[in-house]
């Protein structure tokens, strides 16, 4: 099912960075609130399961362009589940998120890939699977191969990551906004000379809790 007109769209006003929508879904305690503290705040902590959502923005530098990323950190407990999916309606790019320790992480992955796949058109959305905690490597339960086979058989971008130990969190994003500014790039120039892209304008408080 496609989403309401506009909404998914990569924009701008000239002068203005990009602004994109980026979702984090996955089961609870991959780390999905790690890596966006990680990245924003250069900062690894105990921190308590996220309750609805949280919200964050962060304009990644990309030398010539920039790109405003409004990051959605989902909570992954089962009982949020449904309302996740309000927080993934308009989004430009998703992280499924699993801790490469979990198996069970791996599948909950997959099936949001399939909520996703109901709700997009085939590549409207940026996708990144994410193999998080590579730093408790002796309890590995999916392998590297397993998830860049499972990622290039649907098309995703793929990663691992540790948030603990801050190895590629930067990657992640900065990956994501190039990808995103990439197709922001593409769809500019099939788009007809002069005709404006639409801006999806000011976001909601920064750093704000949202709750179901
Ligand atoms: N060893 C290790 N622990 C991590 C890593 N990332 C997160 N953790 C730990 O895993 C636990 C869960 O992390 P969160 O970031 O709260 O996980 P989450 O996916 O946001 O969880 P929910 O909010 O319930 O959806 C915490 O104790 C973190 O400290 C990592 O890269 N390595």
């Amino acid at each position: 099912m496609a989403q309401a007109a506009g909404l998914s769209q990569i924009s701008t006003t000239s002068g203005q960075p990009y602004v994109s929508k980026l979702v984090l879904l996955g089961s609870s305690s991959v780390g999905k609130t790690s890596l966006v503290l990680r990245y924003m705040k250069q900062d690894f902590s105990n921190v308590l399961p996220t309750v609805g959502c949280a919200f964050f923005t962060k304009v990644v530098d990309m030398g010539s362009s920039s790109l405003k990323l409004e990051i959605w950190d989902t909570a992954g407990q089962e009982k949020y589940h449904s309302v996740c999916h309000l927080y993934f309606r308009g989004a430009n790019a998703a992280l499924l998120v699993y801790d490469i320790t979990r198996k069970d992480s791996f599948h909950k992955a997959q099936q949001w890939l399939e909520d996703l796949e109901k709700e997009f058109h085939p590549g409207e959305v940026v996708v990144m699977l994410v193999g998080n905690k590579t730093d408790l490597g002796e309890e590995r339960e999916v392998t590297f191969q397993e998830g860049k086979e499972f990622a290039e058989s649907k098309n995703l971008l793929f990663m691992e990551t540790s948030a603990k130990l801050n190895y590629q969190v930067s990657e992640v994003f900065s990956t994501v906004a190039q990808e995103l500014l990439q197709r922001a790039g593409d769809r500019g120039s099939s788009s007809q000379e002069g005709e404006a892209v639409v801006l999806n304008q000011e976001p909601a408080a920064r750093h704000s809790q949202c709750c179901p």
